[in-house]
């Protein structure tokens, strides 16, 4: 259970004029026997597929299936533009399209800007910031009867990124311990990353991390969409159409840097990608 107090941070920074996002989440806990979490997805969104969405809808399923948690909210964390990803459109543009996409998909997700338009926030901190709006400023959520729950914000996340985890230099080992050991994470299987492999070196946080098995096997990535949007191809029903449509009013990914020509997919240019690395540095 997530303890309010206990933050890397002592304070948080918010961005000009930014208020965090709550008519979504679900004040009153339906099921007084469940702890209730909030899962937060961390990433680009250059721009967000189907795939991004699709996490949460399994992530739901598993939840009901194989806990005793409630899911009160779920949450889109888009990176800030000092993440530096190749391919990654301004915060503006990534912001609204994944509200384009949370608004038009169903009627539970949310976006919270909070990373998207300042400087650069580890992932740790970011989950601490959900911990300290939801627990600290709202209070939390209540059982029918009125009795106080604390909130738990869960790590939302696709297969790849954990793998990260393993990698040198990337994620702390304070903040691999904030993350899983406090918070715990939903790992979704991602085409191309065992998932065994991904968790093999976080044995010691195994109890605080699920696995959730992808049963239809699909790589649309971002990265891919860059690609077919830079050589005129259609993206339509790889992503929402209201943020297809966005993108031809804005005319964005046409430039070089939001994919290579060269690209033949996904891991050209995510493989060793600078971000990580830069990240590492300010870890
Ligand atoms: N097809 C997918 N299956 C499972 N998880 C996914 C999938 N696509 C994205 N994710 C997860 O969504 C989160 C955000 O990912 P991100 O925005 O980096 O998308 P991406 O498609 O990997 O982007 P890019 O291609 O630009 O690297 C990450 O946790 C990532 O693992
Ligand atoms: N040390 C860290 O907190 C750390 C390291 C690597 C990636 N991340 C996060 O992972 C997310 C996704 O990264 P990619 O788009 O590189 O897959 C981003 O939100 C990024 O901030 C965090």
């Amino acid at each position: 259970m997530a303890q309010a107090s206990i933050h890397l941070a002592e304070s948080f920074t918010d961005p000009p004029n930014y208020s965090f996002p709550h008519h979504r989440l679900n004040r009153t806990l339906r099921d007084p026997s469940k702890t209730p979490i909030v899962l937060v997805a961390c990433g680009s969104f250059s721009p967000v597929t189907y795939l991004h969405l699709r996490m949460f809808e399994m992530a739901k399923d598993y939840v009901r299936q194989n806990t005793d948690f409630e899911i009160v909210g779920a949450y889109l964390s888009p990176v800030s533009d000092q993440y530096k990803k190749p391919g990654l459109l301004s915060a503006r543009h990534r912001v609204t399209m994944c509200n384009l996409a949370a608004e038009e998909s169903n009627n539970w997700l949310m976006v919270d800007p909070w990373e998207a338009f300042q400087s650069y926030q580890r992932t740790a901190i970011v989950l601490d910031h959900f911990d300290h709006e939801i627990n600290t400023v709202l209070g939390g959520v209540e059982t029918a009867s009125g009795e106080h729950r604390t909130v738990r914000p869960m790590l939302l996340a696709g297969s790849d990124l954990i793998a990260t985890m393993s990698e040198p230099g990337v994620w702390s080992y304070a903040d691999l311990d904030h993350i899983l050991g406090r918070y715990g994470c939903l790992i979704v299987e991602r085409a191309g990353t065992g998932m065994d492999q991904a968790v093999d070196s976080l044995a010691r946080w195994r109890s605080n991390i699920y696995l959730i098995s992808q049963l239809i096997q699909n790589d649309v990535s971002s990265t891919k969409v860059r690609l077919f949007l830079r050589r005129g191809l259609s993206v339509r029903y790889l992503l929402p159409n209201a943020v297809v449509n966005y993108i031809e009013q804005h005319g964005l990914y046409q430039e070089e840097g939001s994919a290579s020509v060269s690209d033949k997919g996904k891991d050209k240019e995510t493989s060793g990608s600078s971000s990580r690395k830069e990240t590492s540095q300010v870890c």
